[in-house]
């Protein structure tokens, strides 16, 4: 099959032609270059339609010369996401050229295409995938027959933020090669790379936000900090955030495998990142070639020959462009049912083992319990039970004043709210001792499983991490990691609960018993947003990888509203409709 690609989603005017039978791509771009400032949507579209009728021909040319006038088998386009005045120019090119050649339509979401590329060119079975573009920043994973938004930027695509600082300064555009020159300059210079500005870091569970890092560039600049030292540390930061919710991804789902996408892609410095954390956890690492990193047209013929083959073309008159097209919403019907969701995460049986227990952040030890009371729902002396040594391990792939700081403070912060969010009545282990400058932690042994384990167990345990929820909250404390991954359980057998407060013992079966570990994120807030985000990112790692999520969701808000207060529960909705293209 031979498939004709058209993409022009906001600033590239691209046509490909993909020949299945050779696996061969052939691109032809035209970029469009702003005289100043960012991407102006009119110009844009002005220049998609000077440039797609030519960069189309261009293709189908080449096409025929090579394979006769039945070269084509199909025509795929960007249906969205991306700008609404360059889509419909896209959308009606290839409507016009499938009826003149009389081939099927493929409607192909630009997201997944950034992907499947990956994924295709890897030879990968079931990555979980880092799109990082100008427009967008998520992670995704397969599950259930669609691509999951695993977590994703709360505001601004990672583009577009180092872009908001390039235009501060007056670079032009794109500024994130030039961010990643200057960088280079400062990383070779004499002042650097011991140094690092302190900027803002923001990871919510799988989520993260860069607003308040391009503000706070920006300031820099306007304080006289050099230009170069800015753009190292932004970096830095940036893809550091991105580094640690991919890692954060792997270690929910068990999967092996990370692809990488988008034009940010391209920089060297995100890829080495990626690269030193995947091979510290024995985890492969791929990033396609430049050209099909950056948006082009390869991309959208690819993915539109595997849709083709599949059947899932469109009729003329459902082929309307989406701007708001979300890679969750696409049926994938060109690939297999397996989940990126495997091993314990899927809920496998069996004793756990210390590389169950091996987080994204810290590695921890189980020891062996001080007599009296292993294993028991009585836990009343702090050394009858079991304990666990918490190990925040540095991260190679960081900047050691990064990775020092961070490992310090989510230190101090875990220490401090697992107790007091004990003190206000929510199951939490019992802090022995907290060893900070060895980011160290001697803790209770709580539960038997984690609840990504044990997600179908019935929804009395969904319920419980509302309730729990909902009392944090309403003393004033956001866990900021809620995922399933720290939720434990104990089941009816061992009993070997958290030594709950009395409230919660009567309130649950034992079977239902939960309690919340992992405090390294959580802060204090009383404000609607923060506890909203915190349900969001719980349902998010129930939608990720349970079988059937719904139940669980309903059960989870029933047992916060229950408890808490329900202008949280409507700041959800809120909070689900972000992460929208923009
Ligand atoms: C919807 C679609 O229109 C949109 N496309 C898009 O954002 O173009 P893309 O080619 O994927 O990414 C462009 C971004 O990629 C950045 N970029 C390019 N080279 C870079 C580099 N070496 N380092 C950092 N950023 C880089 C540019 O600064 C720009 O923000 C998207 O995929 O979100
Ligand atoms: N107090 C505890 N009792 C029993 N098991 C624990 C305890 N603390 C941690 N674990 C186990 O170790 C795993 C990793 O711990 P934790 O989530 O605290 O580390 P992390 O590296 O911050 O993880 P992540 O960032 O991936 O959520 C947990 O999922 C759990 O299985
Ligand atoms: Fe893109």
């Amino acid at each position: 099959m031979r498939v004709l690609g058209i993409e022009g989603t906001a600033w590239c005017a691209s046509a490909a032609l993909y020949d299945a039978e050779t696996d061969s791509v052939l691109i032809e771009s035209n970029p469009y270059e702003p005289d100043s400032g960012g991407i102006h949507p009119r110009e844009a579209a002005e220049h998609m339609s000077e440039a797609i009728p030519e960069v189309v021909d261009a293709v189908l040319t080449a096409a025929e010369d090579r394979h006769g006038p039945d070269a084509i088998d199909a025509v795929a386009f960007s249906k969205g996401p991306g700008l609404g005045p360059c889509l419909r120019i896209v959308g009606t090119a290839a409507r016009s050229l499938a009826g003149a050649l009389d081939v099927p339509l493929v409607g192909v979401n630009h997201m997944v295409a950034h992907l499947e590329i990956g994924r295709h060119r890897s030879g990968f079975e079931n990555p979980v995938c880092l799109n990082a573009s100008g427009a967008n920043a998520h992670l995704l994973g397969y599950h259930g027959g669609r691509y999951r938004v695993l977590g994703e930027t709360m505001d601004a695509g990672v583009g577009n933020a180092i872009d908001k600082f390039t235009r501060h300064v007056g670079w032009d555009h794109p500024g994130g090669p030039k961010v990643e020159a200057a960088a280079r300059r400062y990383a070779a210079g004499s002042d650097g790379p011991d140094d690092l500005l302190d900027l803002p870091y923001v990871v919510k569970g799988m989520d993260f936000s860069f607003s308040g890092i391009s503000s706070a560039a920006n300031d820099a600049s306007d304080d006289g900090v050099p230009v170069e030292e800015i753009c190292f540390s932004l970096q830095e930061h940036v893809f550091a955030m991105l580094t640690e919710v991919a890692e954060r991804a792997l270690s929910l789902t068990g999967a092996a495998e990370l692809v990488l996408g988008g034009g940010v892609a391209q920089n060297d410095r995100l890829r080495e990142m990626l690269g030193s954390m995947c091979a510290a956890r024995g985890a492969e690492f791929h990033a396609p070639e430049p050209r099909f990193l950056r948006d082009n047209a390869g991309m959208i013929a690819v993915l539109g020959a595997k849709m083709a083959a599949a059947g899932d073309t469109l009729p003329i008159p459902e082929s309307a462009i989406d701007p708001n097209f979300r890679p969750d919403q696409v049926p994938v019907t060109w690939r297999s049912g397996e989940s990126v969701v495997r091993g314990r995460a899927a809920g496998a049986g069996g004793d756990e083992t210390d590389a169950d227990r091996r987080g994204a952040e810290a590695t921890v030890e189980v020891l062996a319990g001080g007599g009296r009371g292993d294993g028991d729902d009585e836990v009343s002396a702090p050394d009858a039970g079991r304990r666990v040594i918490k190990r925040r391990v540095p991260k190679a792939y960081r900047h050691p004043v990064l990775d020092r700081t961070l490992r310090r403070d989510r230190t101090v912060a875990e220490a401090r709210l697992t107790s007091e969010a004990r003190r206000a009545g929510v199951p939490t282990p019992l802090v022995y001792d907290a060893d900070v400058p060895n980011a160290t932690l001697t803790l209770q042994h709580v539960g038997d499983r984690d609840l990504a384990a044990a997600l179908e167990g019935g929804t009395g345990r969904a319920a419980s991490v509302g309730r729990h929820l909902a009392r944090l909250h309403a003393a004033g404390i956001v866990h900021g990691d809620p995922t399933t991954r720290n939720v434990r359980v104990a089941s009816e057998t061992t009993g070997e609960g958290s030594t709950p407060p009395e409230s919660e013992a009567r309130e649950e079966t034992a079977a239902d018993r939960t309690a919340l570990i992992d405090f390294g994120l959580a802060y204090h807030s009383g404000h609607v947003e923060d506890h909203a985000m915190d349900l969001h990112v719980f349902e998010g790692s129930v939608r990720a990888t349970a079988a059937d999520p719904e139940p669980l969701i309903e059960a989870f808000e029933a047992g916060y509203a229950a408890v808490g207060d329900d202008d949280v529960l409507d700041r959800l909705r809120d909070v689900r409709g972000r992460g929208r293209y923009r």
